[in-house]
């Protein structure tokens, strides 16, 4: 059920995933309902609902991701990361990329460590701390910053701007409530790149992916 489902999301998105990529998919989504049984991770019950609004979501970024980041080692960062969405599948799938996972509640960084090592998952990093914290001690280091579901647009472009290189940029995951969070952002700040519609298969709620980048520089990188 499970293994058809993703084929049909995966195949709808056009993405060129391997065996293996579907396969560590397959054991992230498995690993997350025998968590979630237990420490409740997410709101979403039932596999058929996770497979399409978590892992589906989560990659379905990804083509606008590539399109945008010239890196090829790209280091991204996962604000608010949870059960590991989307920095996980992203990470299943582009192997070269580097993501840091930063997620305050420890229940949950210790779901995601042991994905890690499940998964033998090399290219992320998991920091069990507040994202303010974490802005302090590494600031201008990365060429992305992403998030789903973490918190409205404004707070978020504040918050991640102290973790952005000069030419970094913010990928913000968001529902039908973009344009109204959108109003909040002062557009003297921050420059909109993108606003992609994502169509996840078989699911008619409203996705869309902001691209931003910063009009001034992080005021712990100038
Ligand atoms: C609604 S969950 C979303 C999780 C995940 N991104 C997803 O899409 O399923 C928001 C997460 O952000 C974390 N969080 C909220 N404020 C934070 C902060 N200041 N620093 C680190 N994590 C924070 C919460 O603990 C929670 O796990």
């Amino acid at each position: 059920m499970s293994e058809s489902l993703l084929a049909l999301g995966i195949a709808e998105l056009g993405l060129n995933l391997n065996d293996t990529n579907i396969a560590n998919l397959e054991l992230f989504l498995q690993e997350m309902g025998r968590w979630n049984q237990v420490h409740n991770l997410t709101a979403i019950e039932g596999e058929k609902d996770s497979v399409r609004l978590h892992l589906i979501d989560s990659i379905a970024v990804l083509p606008i991701l590539r399109q945008f980041l010239k890196d090829q080692n790209p280091k991204i960062a996962d604000l608010g990361s949870g059960g590991g969405l989307p920095a996980i599948p992203i990470a299943i799938v582009e192997p070269e990329w580097r993501l840091t996972l930063i997620e305050a509640v420890r229940k949950k960084t210790a779901f995601l460590q042991h994905v890690r090592g499940k998964l033998k998952l090399k290219n992320i990093e998991i920091l069990s701390e507040r994202v303010e914290d974490v802005a302090v001690q590494q600031p201008g280091q990365f060429d992305a910053v992403i998030s789903r579901a973490f918190t409205n647009l404004a707070r978020f472009l504040d918050l991640s701007l102290p973790f952005l290189k000069p030419d970094g940029l913010v990928f913000a995951m968001k529902g039908k409530r973009a344009d109204e969070e959108m109003q909040a952002v002062c557009m003297n700040d921050w420059r909109l790149l993108a606003d992609e519609p994502l169509h996840i298969p078989n699911l008619s709620v409203e996705r869309r992916l902001l691209v931003l980048s910063p009009m001034r520089k992080s005021p712990l990188t100038s």
